[in-house]
């Protein structure tokens, strides 16, 4: 069977386990990655793989796996679609998702393509859940508590904020869906803490979350990119009160963020033209393998 062929765009932690995720499915042959600065610096891990600056440089790519920070994945997808590849993300601005995707759309519909968008796991995989707990019980509260953990999002948001040479932000759960963000940063030889944590409270990111900034020697002693989740819902079905769901979950956070990547991938193949999130997808379509073999083990 003809082995889908998909590009890594953006080399940082999800870009490289998005390459160890695709040398692990079968289905999949990886094209080549995009960096911004091409195959300078090239990493002795991808010496076997085209590394080039721009994706017309890549052969017969069917869907580019955007590996980019969530505030560049509008801007790649927007270049990338009209040459007729489908784009997979896992944009975590979860109050920018509608407006993405009818974004997104529109580009699809005119160039054929698919772009399957806000696909990780929070959102992503957790999105299904919570989707399915609702529907498993339509009224109640459903709460998403996180970690303790990295949050990827968090930390690439520090990042970019001028003075910052490294960061990890942990996620604190504190309950009921609250959390708290302690975010540690190496700091620019002459950067002001002060300036720097102003700079990170008033992101979106960080605004309605309680915040605090610490400034550390060096981001990689303190780095761990463990993470997880407990999603809960306790609700009426039909008629009847106190139905409790859970879900649990602790991870690696770029590992399973790079497993979700390389399954839309898969389910982008397998769609009509249009942008989706992750509930619109039907999940068989996520996995390897013929619907029916599928069907037999899995109903
Ligand atoms: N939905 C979800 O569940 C999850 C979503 N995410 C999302 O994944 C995103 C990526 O995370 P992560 O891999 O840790 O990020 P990194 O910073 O490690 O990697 C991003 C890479 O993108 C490339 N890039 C392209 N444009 C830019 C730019 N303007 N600034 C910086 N880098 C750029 C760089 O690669 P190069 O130098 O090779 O060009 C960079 O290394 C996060 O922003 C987060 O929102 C992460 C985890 C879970
Ligand atoms: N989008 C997250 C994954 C979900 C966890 C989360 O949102 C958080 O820790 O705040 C991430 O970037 O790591």
């Amino acid at each position: 069977m003809k082995k889908i062929r998909a590009a890594v765009v953006g080399y940082g932690n999800i870009g490289k386990y998005t390459i160890e995720a695709l040398e692990a499915s079968d289905d999949f042959e990886i094209a080549g990655v995009v960096r911004r600065n091409g195959a300078e610096d090239k990493p002795a891990e991808l010496a076997q793989y085209d590394v080039v600056k721009d994706i017309t440089e890549l052969k017969d790519v069917d869907v580019a796996i955007l590996a980019t920070p969530t505030r560049s994945c509008e801007e790649y997808a927007r270049k990338i679609l009209p040459l007729g590849i489908n784009t997979v993300d896992s944009f975590d601005i979860h109050t920018g998702i509608v407006d993405y995707r009818k974004n997104l759309m529109e580009v699809c519909r005119q160039s054929g393509t698919v772009a399957v968008i806000a696909a990780g796991w929070d959102p992503g995989s957790d999105s299904i859940v919570r989707t399915l707990m609702q529907s498993l019980a339509p009224k109640g509260l459903s709460y998403t508590n996180f970690g303790p953990g990295m949050s990827m999002g968090h930390s690439v948001c520090v990042r970019s904020k001028e003075g910052v040479k490294n960061a990890l932000s942990m996620t604190i759960p504190l309950g009921e869906g609250i959390h708290r963000r302690m975010v540690y940063v190496e700091l620019e030889d002459g950067a002001k803490l002060e300036d720097v944590t102003a700079a990170i409270k008033a992101d979106p990111y960080f605004a309605n979350d309680e915040t605090h900034v610490f400034a550390v020697g060096s981001v990689d002693a303190v780095r761990d990119m463990g993470h997880g989740v407990n999603l809960v819902r306790k609700g009426v079905s039909g008629k009847t009160q106190n139905q409790r769901l859970e879900f649990n979950m602790s991870i690696n956070n770029p590992a399973l963020t790079a497993q979700v990547l390389v399954n839309v991938a898969r389910a982008s193949m397998r769609q009509q033209p249009g942008c989706y999130t992750m509930i619109e997808l039907p999940v068989v379509d996520m996995l390897p393998g013929e619907r029916e073999d599928l069907i037999a083990h899995l109903v």
